[in-house]
């Protein structure tokens, strides 16, 4: 029987759904009111499919996501989700046609790069996406950190950590959300219903887990909530009968520094409480240097988290910041890709344009190495080192970390 490769109708959607959850290797289908939840607020005409027989057997979505670029601007991405091909079709290259299909339609659209957080790091770089953040985990001995244990854990600032519910969060939560989104490069748009997920009122579907957890919120000294924190504990006691237990941060966001600090030591002062399990967090997170002895905090994962596709890449590099002037050449390469070509990038603190040239070329790199400097995280000379983009002006690649780096590191919290 022939394959069909094509966009999803409505009456088919439950079976898409039921062909996601079972590539995420859960069996089952998804319950009816999961699946109209989630078609309210799916684009079809970006839901694609494979079907044999009737059957769906691949998937592949997408749908425009607003991602902070450096500088606080933001760019639409054409954000990839639920890719999975059912183990009886695998390797027969459904994927690569589905992918093609979905970069053509949002170059087409106008979207200057792609995004996704790759289940795989092996799946995605052939198709030009290269890791763009990475992601620390860190879990915290909270008895060898060196915080005095009569500590109240409340700031001393005129701050104040508060327990809320999940509806406060829903409250607080998209403004405290907006305030980082415009200051940290890397995080990524939500809808409404993030926050119903990640408080447990939305429609699940079975590979969703959920139990409850706590949530907090920091407020300043004027009462604004400038901070959140959902976590978990689990009930553990040794056989000395001591409290032995684990909180695992499942979320904690700030628009300021002193929020994020904040509910970090209120975290770390709860009673019972001897591990923290501090979830995603960008590499260069506040976490271990607020403590008093940073060793406390162990790096348990450290991973690529947000890949990123370069599409139009005149309109990518014109619309992130740069803290300096400076002219660059990139020879971008990108085999019948959307990023090829040689492009001048005239940065400067108070606007960046980039055009095609013919003036020869700085540096000269592939289309996912491109994307790996793009937020900032990643430097052109370790690039040069590593044999993966060529050096052709001495300094160049020096010159190309002081235009594109940044001073914190580019975080997405966020899985889609
Ligand atoms: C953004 C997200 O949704 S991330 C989630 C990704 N999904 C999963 O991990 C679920 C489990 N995996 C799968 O369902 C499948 O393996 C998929 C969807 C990742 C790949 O689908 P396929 O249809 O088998 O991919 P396709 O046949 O088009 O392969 C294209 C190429 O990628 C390679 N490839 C695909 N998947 C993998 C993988 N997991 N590891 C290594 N290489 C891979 C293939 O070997 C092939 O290589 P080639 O172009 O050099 O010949």
């Amino acid at each position: 029987m022939s394959l069909d490769v094509r966009t999803v109708t409505a009456s088919e959607y439950p079976d898409w759904m039921r062909a996601v959850q079972n590539g995420f290797l859960t069996p089952g289908s998804p319950s009816d009111e999961a699946v109209a939840e989630r078609l309210e607020d799916t684009d079809l005409s970006r839901v694609l499919g494979v079907f044999d027989g009737g059957r769906c057997v691949g998937t592949f979505s997408s749908f425009p996501q607003r991602l902070t670029l450096p500088g606080g601007s933001t760019v639409v991405a054409d954000a990839v989700s639920a890719v999975t091909m059912a183990p009886t079709h695998r390797r027969r290259g459904l994927l690569r046609r589905m992918m093609t299909d979905d970069l053509a339609a949002a170059r087409e659209r106008g979207e200057a790069v792609a995004t996704l957080v790759a289940a795989e790091y092996p799946i995605y770089g052939r198709y030009g996406f290269g890791p763009a953040t990475w992601s620390t985990e860190w879990e915290v001995s909270v008895h060898r950190a060196g915080l005095d244990p009569r500590r109240s854990g409340q700031p001393a600032d005129g701050g104040r950590v508060e327990l809320v519910d999940g509806a406060d969060i829903r409250t607080y939560g998209p403004g405290v959300h907006a305030r980082l989104a415009a200051v940290r490069p890397g995080i990524v748009s939500r809808d409404e219903r993030w926050w119903k997920k990640h408080t447990g009122v939305a429609a699940r579907s079975p590979y969703e887990k959920w139990d409850e957890p706590f949530y907090a919120v920091h407020r300043d000294a004027d009462g604004t909530v400038d901070g959140l924190m959902i976590y978990s504990a689990d009930d553990k006691w040794n056989d000395g009968g001591q409290p032995v237990n684990t909180a695992t941060v499942r979320e904690l966001i700030a628009a300021t520094p002193a929020a994020e600090r904040a509910l970090w030591l209120f975290l770390c002062s709860v009673d019972w409480i001897s591990t923290v399990r501090s979830g995603t967090r960008a590499p260069d997170d506040l976490l271990p240097l607020l403590l008093p002895d940073p060793r406390a905090a162990r790096p348990v994962t450290h991973t690529d988290w947000l890949w990123l596709r370069m599409l139009d890449v005149e309109r990518a590099l014109e619309a992130r910041a740069y803290e300096r002037e400076a002219s660059l050449v990139l020879d971008v390469r990108d085999t019948s890709g959307p990023a090829a070509g040689r492009f001048l990038l005239d940065a400067s603190p108070d606007g960046a344009r980039c055009a095609p040239t013919t003036r020869s070329a700085d540096l000269v790199l592939g289309a996912a190495e491109l994307a790996t400097l793009y937020l900032g995280d990643e430097s052109a000379r370790r690039l040069v080192d590593l044999g993966r983009a060529d050096e052709l002006r001495p300094g160049a690649a020096e010159l190309a970390d002081a235009v594109f780096r940044t001073g914190r590191r580019p975080w997405c919290p966020d899985v889609f």
